[in-house]
């Protein structure tokens, strides 16, 4: 589904990705991972249309994506959540969502078919706040409505920039249940990176970890931490249970 080849990218004399390449099939759950300045992001934003890559290739399915811009990324089925929250703040919630909409019934209207604005904003419990200007909404439900705008796309890859950063333990784990639930009532891959090993271990079929803009491993979640270089990476953090 997603092929990522060898891209790299470089920021004036900061090389933030190096000939990294990952991949990720239809209704699979990819944690990207690494520390800080790794180059998550970056390659996200790759993926998304949101920056060009300086070499590599980038494929969805039988799309070439290489170099093509975020609404073009967004037209193909791709559907990202930030780092930093970025709604449309004065817009309503239902707004947000629509807007989303009409972008997927113009290009893909077998996916917009199925997708029900009002169950949506029920799933993710913005039913009673669906008038309300999404600025006034709380953090975390901003973030849920970040997610569920991101759906109202039909998109066949999801990119989730650091979904749990400033929830709890309990909401962390009620998130992984509603990423879950994407992939069975979606179908689509999905890609999340995040610094919340626990949440990620407990989500994620298989990891890509990178380190100074590399891929420096990948595969199955429980093989990947037995990995010397990952081990290496992670000194002096807690490991995972
Ligand atoms: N627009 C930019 N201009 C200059 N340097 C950048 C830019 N974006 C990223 N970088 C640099 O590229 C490198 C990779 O950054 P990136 O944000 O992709 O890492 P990350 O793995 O997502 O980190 P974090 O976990 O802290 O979000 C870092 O050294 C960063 O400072």
């Amino acid at each position: 589904m997603l092929s990522v080849e060898a891209v790299s990218k470089t920021f004036g004399g900061v090389q933030a990705l190096r000939q990294a390449s990952l991949s990720c099939a239809s209704g699979e759950i990819l944690g990207l991972i690494g520390p800080n300045g790794a180059g998550k992001s970056t390659l996200v934003n790759a993926i998304s249309g949101v920056l060009k890559p300086d070499a590599g290739s980038i494929r969805l399915a039988d799309q070439e994506l290489t170099g093509r811009g975020p609404e073009h990324c967004a037209r193909a089925g791709i559907a990202r959540t930030f780092q930093n929250i970025r709604l449309f703040k004065e817009l309503t919630v239902r707004q947000n969502v629509e807007v989303a909409h009409i972008t997927c019934r113009d290009v893909r209207p077998d996916a917009a078919g199925r997708i029900d604005i009002d169950a949506l904003l029920e799933q993710y419990e913005l039913g009673s706040a669906a008038d309300a200007p999404a600025g006034t909404l709380s953090y975390g439900n901003q973030r849920r409505l970040e997610i569920a705008r991101a759906l109202a796309l039909g998109p066949s890859l999801l990119l989730l920039d650091e979904p749990a950063a400033g929830l709890n333990e309990s909401e962390s784990e009620t998130l992984a249940e509603a990423i879950e639930a994407i992939r069975r009532d979606f179908g689509c891959a999905i890609i999340v990176i995040d610094h919340d090993l626990r949440f990620i271990n407990r989500l994620c079929d298989r990891l890509c970890v990178m380190d100074q803009g590399q891929v420096i491993a990948s595969g199955d979640t429980v093989e990947v931490w037995r990995d010397p270089r990952v081990i290496e990476v992670y000194v002096g953090q807690s490991q995972p249970s």
